[in-house]
């Protein structure tokens, strides 16, 4: 994988790392260490918030070592000057850690003080099992709502393999996590509790395994660029099948956002009224008269299913693209009304290709699932969604790439690779049109890819969602959500 690229690992891949290494008796150090990371981080929030000496911490401390840590790390900040001081939520606490904290002076409170500035989330990491409850301590939902919350190592209640919170969970505005970032900090709820995420090398590195996805973070550097000598024809044509009387402006998004994503043609096929439409807003889009198959020729690939609605004509002609891209293995991103199109042998062939990219969200892969009949992916995908499996049992039951669309993206080949990850966690992208923007951005870059391999087209697609979200930052960095789906358009450009 390319540096543009963070390996992700799921909980258990960290556990099993660090167990020989605790055997060896190196569990203290990697413990200091983390501790020593945590304790780091909070020092540079509370110096950027103006002071260190006399500033409020308050460890919120469970019973294992995730508690042990959080014990050192106020034990560390308590000899720079930190108010730093611990509420014990279980019974029991790190004895060796609880021992340091009391020798530097740390103190053990019954409640959360009110001036508290920044609260560690020390209660649950790696170990816990199964549902959380919020510990019961006087002082603590208000000091949430007005405190900095930093999770150490994961928020509480958060599961690291998948993200799902079985029962409450603490939400973090960061999290120092240590060894590895693991799947629950980015997948499902926890993606969305998580916060900024921090990692602190604790000396796995070389004992971790393949992880178990990688996050995509900045350009995939394998994109094409534009040569010297290229022409309309080199750069790839793309062949657009979206729009329907209902939704012209389906079509115009995707056939707007794949010029802008840099591709030398892009032809659509659609009736007079939305090729109009278009044509207004893209003069340079071309519109290809032919029907089905035909309309298909020389083009490098295909955008189908935007904005199709429930128009039949307008479904055939999708259809009949889809089959001549899936039989020609012409790559293909298929979305929205496209995605209902995979009936029949469609749906049950698995083996469409890797070529041919699904964009559903959360709604159009349940409904996919229920039409595999396919239980146990109907199960990953339910109330708290597997989001990482659910992608990977998707892509390998049809055949085919699998991009579920969500705060954080997740795409997956059909012969079980490493998926990649795209934290999209702007709440602003919730607006109709943006995915015809995403169809539109993945259809240019393949269009223009020089792919070949499965991968290729999981790294293609996770481009483009990152450029989609990337896009979305530029336009709302304070997030107030003030853009529709053309404005994404225009910021495109990076
Ligand atoms: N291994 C290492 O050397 C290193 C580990 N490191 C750190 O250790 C963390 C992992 O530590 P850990 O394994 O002690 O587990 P941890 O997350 O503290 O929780 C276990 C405790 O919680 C309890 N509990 C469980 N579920 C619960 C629930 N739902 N609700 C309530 N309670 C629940 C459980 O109780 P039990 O089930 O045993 O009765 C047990 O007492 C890891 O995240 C990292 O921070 C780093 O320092 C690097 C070196
Ligand atoms: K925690």
């Amino acid at each position: 994988m390319s540096r543009a690229t963070t390996p992700v690992y799921s909980g258990a891949q960290i556990r099993d790392a660090e167990t020989p290494l605790v055997e060896a008796g190196a569990g203290p150090d990697m413990m200091r260490r983390a501790a020593h990371g945590l304790a780091s981080y909070v020092l540079a929030l509370l110096r950027s918030d103006g002071k260190i000496y006399g500033a409020r911490v308050l460890g919120l401390i469970g019973p294992g070592n995730n508690g042990g840590d959080g014990l050192y790390a106020l034990t560390a900040l308590r000899a720079r000057g930190v108010d730093a001081q611990a509420v014990l939520v279980a019974d029991r606490a790190h004895p060796q850690a609880l021992e340091a904290f009391r020798a530097a002076g740390g103190r053990v409170l019954s409640s959360v003080p009110a001036d508290t500035q920044v609260l560690i989330d020390a209660v649950l990491g790696t170990g816990a099992r199964g549902a959380f409850t919020l510990p019961d301590v006087p002082g603590l939902a208000e000091a949430v709502g007005t405190s900095t919350v930093v999770a150490c190592d994961i928020p509480s209640g958060v599961d690291a393999d998948t993200g799902r919170c079985p029962g409450e969970a603490l939400t973090a505005e960061h999290t120092v996590t240590f060894g590895g970032a693991k799947l629950g900090l980015l997948l499902g709820e926890g993606g969305l509790r998580s916060g900024k995420i921090h990692t602190v090398d604790i000396g796995l590195q070389e004992h971790l395994p393949e992880p178990a996805a990688w996050e995509l973070i900045s350009p995939e550097p394998t994109r094409r660029k534009p040569r010297l000598g290229d022409h309309k024809y080199s750069r790839g044509s793309l062949q657009v099948v979206a729009g329907s009387p209902q939704f012209p402006g389906a079509a115009q998004l995707t056939v707007g956002s794949a010029i802008t994503s840099g591709v030398g043609m892009v032809r659509l096929q659609a009736d007079a009224t939305v090729s109009a439409a278009v044509l207004q807003g893209w003069p340079e889009a071309v519109m290809s008269h032919g029907r089905g198959a035909k309309a298909f020729d020389g083009a490098t690939a295909a955008a189908i299913g935007p904005g199709l609605g429930k128009d039949r004509s307008r479904l055939v002609e999708g259809e009949t693209m889809l089959r001549a891209t899936v039989e020609s293995k012409v790559p293909c991103v298929l979305d929205a009304s496209g995605l209902e199109l995979l009936r029949g042998d469609l749906l049950t062939s698995g083996d469409l290709g890797g070529q041919l990219i699904l964009t559903p969200h959360l709604g159009e892969a349940r409904r996919l699932a229920e039409a595999l009949e396919d239980e146990s992916l109907e199960e990953l995908l339910a109330d708290q969604p597997d989001t990482l499996a659910a992608t990977r049992a998707l892509a390998e039951a049809l055949g085919a790439t699998v991009l579920l669309k969500g705060p954080s993206t997740v795409v997956a080949g059909p012969s079980g690779g490493a998926p990649l990850v795209v934290r999209s966690a702007t709440p602003g992208l919730a607006t109709a049109g943006t995915g015809d923007v995403l169809t539109g951005i993945i259809g240019a870059l393949l269009a223009t890819a020089d792919a070949a391999q499965e991968q290729d087209w999981v790294r293609i697609a996770a481009e483009g969602a990152r450029m989609h979200a990337a896009a979305a930052q530029r336009l709302d960095p304070q997030g107030f959500g003030h853009f529709g789906a053309s404005a994404l358009i225009g910021a495109l450009r990076e």
